[in-house]
């Protein structure tokens, strides 16, 4: 049945019980495929009827849908032609975990960042009427993405528009982790009406309590039960906001699913179709463990282990080891995350500290300006985002942040290349976006060790905001001081004396430059290898030394060039008058690099050791060479 499906249209000739066997099979293959490419297993096993039913009931490509996230896109791919390219899912050159334009002409709206759906829809819905076409627009968002911010701003106006729109609420219950907030609690209450029930009982045995003042306290809780009622049951948020509101219905039911749309396209104005599924549905392990199975690497499919690659620590536990201990004397010490308490290592600092740990949801911006708060009145909030995803904070890190120049530590993690998740998820602007920003301080470490000194060092600083950015995955195998160091600001370190030559390496480019170092060493050709730490503030002693005693600069960083660290170097000298200083900058080019390993992305932009060395060569005085 599924190798029968080349594009949607060859859905709508299927009935419900074909469709459910197709269900299955779908189930049966991403089980099977993503045991060996990895990826996000358990999103997609929730949407398989729903998925179905979109492309049964809506005209794709005519008919929009728009993916939220994005992560949950697989089974959109499989029935929009691309089945035999699953085995290169997330890998270079291969198939995009994401929806992805230059792939199919079903994908419509490009996505990896939360809660950009409904405003993207918004926009679809207002060309579409401008241009006087008659298609539908679907945003397709989780009850996770439904925390952002940016969702409830396009709600709004599309309130407000009244225009043709439907939105698929996806509540799965699940962010990454149990999802949280407010909003979250409110979905449940529709999810399960007994939630009203209880209520009313409630508010009748608390009325009983109250001394009867003739018929008015009885009429009272006739008004307080019907308007609970009319509150909790009917979806009024979303009413109030001028959604139809449709539902909750079971979203692995393919007739009522499918009920629900069709009655959804025929309805005017924005539609909020509640969908209510399961995350991981149909593999035991992944229902099991959403959290785990949410993106997930290799594993065997009859037992559900995770095959863990083996190595050092990574980076993120050693964040994590250290927060916590360092919280252990530090009552000063507030933790936050936004949706990311797995993967910023949190997890344990949430259950040890539970008064002092706080996720807020996929609201960056918020995260952002709360931890400001936080700051203004003594403590020391420490919000640990990837830094694709600080790019959703950025005003509030201007603006809130560095303008008021408050003591908020930035555990910047995924900083860097991340391999597999891609172009909207590489770590690589966030040196240029914070550079720039008066009173940042911004630190890389060149392994795990100095990672925790790192820490240590941004906990003790209380001149106002500082940012430690540290990459995806284990860390370099070094040994683990028992000690913390508090390290000097604005100080490099250099780790090979040399001459002609300083390769000037921030962060995780040290251990390349070391690699190049080597290489170079056998051929007679010493550069100086310098551990940055900074990019900001730079080192402008060594730098101003490094002008004065004649050596070429060769700056290396794993970040855009354009307004990175190297950009900063140039400037420094620029500024100081040294006009005639070789400065080369090795970064990012300036393009999106797309998803594949991180040593294949490397590879691509030239960040491995041999094209330091090469460049080391191109520099190196030509006497020297021939000796
Ligand atoms: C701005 C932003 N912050 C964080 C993330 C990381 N992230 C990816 S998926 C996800 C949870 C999404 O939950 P939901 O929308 O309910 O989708 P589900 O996985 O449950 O299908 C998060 C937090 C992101 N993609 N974008
Ligand atoms: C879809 C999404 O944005 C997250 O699931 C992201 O893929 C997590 O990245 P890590 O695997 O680096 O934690
Ligand atoms: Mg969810």
């Amino acid at each position: 049945m599924l190798s029968d499906i080349n594009s949607p249209q060859d859905l709508k000739n299927l009935n419900v019980s074909q469709l459910n066997t197709l269900a299955k099979e779908i189930r049966e293959f991403l089980i099977e495929n993503l045991s060996v490419t990895g990826g996000h297993l358990a999103p997609n096993l929730g949407v398989v009827e729903l998925t179905l039913a979109l492309h049964y009931i809506f005209d794709s490509p005519k008919d929009k849908l728009i993916w939220d996230v994005g992560h949950q896109a697989y089974v959109h791919k499989m029935l929009t032609g691309r089945m035999e390219r699953f085995h290169t899912l997330r890998q270079y050159k291969g198939l995009c975990g994401y929806p992805k334009c230059s792939e199919s002409e079903h994908d419509v709206w490009e996505t990896g960042h939360s809660s950009t759906s409904l405003s993207a829809a918004m926009g679809m819905a207002i060309a579409r009427d401008l241009k006087g076409e008659r298609s539908k627009v679907v945003a397709i968002i989780g009850d996770g993405a439904l925390t952002g911010g940016m969702a409830f701003e396009a709600m709004n106006h599309m309130g407000h528009e009244k225009r043709d729109v439907t939105v698929i609420l996806n509540d799965n219950e699940m962010s990454i982790a149990p999802n949280v907030g407010a909003l979250h609690n409110y979905l449940g209450k529709l999810r399960t009406n007994d939630g009203y029930k209880r209520v009313k009982e409630e508010v009748e045995s608390l009325l009983k309590k109250v001394p009867a003042v003739g018929g008015t306290m009885a009429k009272l809780a006739e008004r307080l039960k019907d308007g609970l009622k009319y509150l909790m049951v009917s979806g009024i948020l979303f009413e109030e906001l001028g959604f139809t509101y449709l539902g909750p219905v079971d979203g692995h039911d393919l007739p009522t699913l499918m009920e629900a749309l069709r009655q959804a396209a025929y309805t005017k104005g924005p539609v909020l179709v509640h969908v209510i599924t399961k995350k991981g549905k149909g593999y035991t392990p992944a229902e099991a463990d959403s959290d785990v199975f949410h993106g997930v690497g290799t594993y065997k499919i009859e037992s559900g282990e995770v095959l863990k690659t083996e190595g050092p620590p990574s980076y993120t536990s050693i964040f994590a080891r250290t927060i916590e201990k360092l919280a252990e004397t530090d009552q000063r010490i507030v933790a936050i995350t936004a949706a990311m308490p797995g993967g910023t290592g949190l997890s344990r600092f949430a259950s040890k500290y539970p008064e002092r740990f706080f996720d807020v949801g996929i609201a960056e911006q918020h995260a952002t300006t709360m931890a400001a708060g936080i700051a203004t009145q003594g403590l020391k909030p420490v919000f640990a985002v990837y830094s694709t995803f600080l790019q959703r904070g950025y005003d509030q890190l201007v603006h809130d942040v560095c303008r008021q120049n408050l003591n908020v530590l930035f555990a910047i993690d995924r900083a860097g290349l991340v391999g597999a998740d891609g172009e909207t998820h590489q770590g690589v602007f966030d040196i240029a976006y914070m550079r720039s920003l008066p009173n940042m301080t911004i630190m890389m470490p060149k392994d795990e060790n100095e990672l925790q000194h790192m820490l240590y060092t941004a906990l003790q600083y209380n001149d106002g905001p500082i940012a430690v950015r540290y990459p995806r995955g284990n860390g370099e195998g070094v040994e683990l001081d028992t000690e913390y160091k508090q390290l000097p600001i604005g100080k490099a370190e250099i780790l090979r004396p040399g001459s002609h030559v300083a390769i000037l390496a921030f962060g995780n480019m040290v251990p390349t430059a070391q690699k190049a170092a080597d290489t170079l060493a056998m051929e007679g050709i010493t550069p100086m290898v310098v551990n940055v730490r900074y990019a900001k503030p730079l080192d402008e002693e060594l730098l101003f030394t490094l002008a004065r005693d004649g050596y070429t600069v060769i700056t290396l960083e794993e970040g855009a060039v354009q307004g990175g660290f190297g950009s900063a170097v140039l400037e420094c000298y620029a500024q100081a008058g040294y006009h005639d200083m070789v400065v080369e900058l090795m970064g990012i080019p300036d393009y999106y690099v797309e998803h594949g390993s991180v040593k294949e992305q490397r590879a691509e932009v030239g960040l491995t050791p041999e094209n330091v060395a090469q460049k080391v060569r191109s520099l190196w005085p030509a006497r020297r060479q021939r000796a």
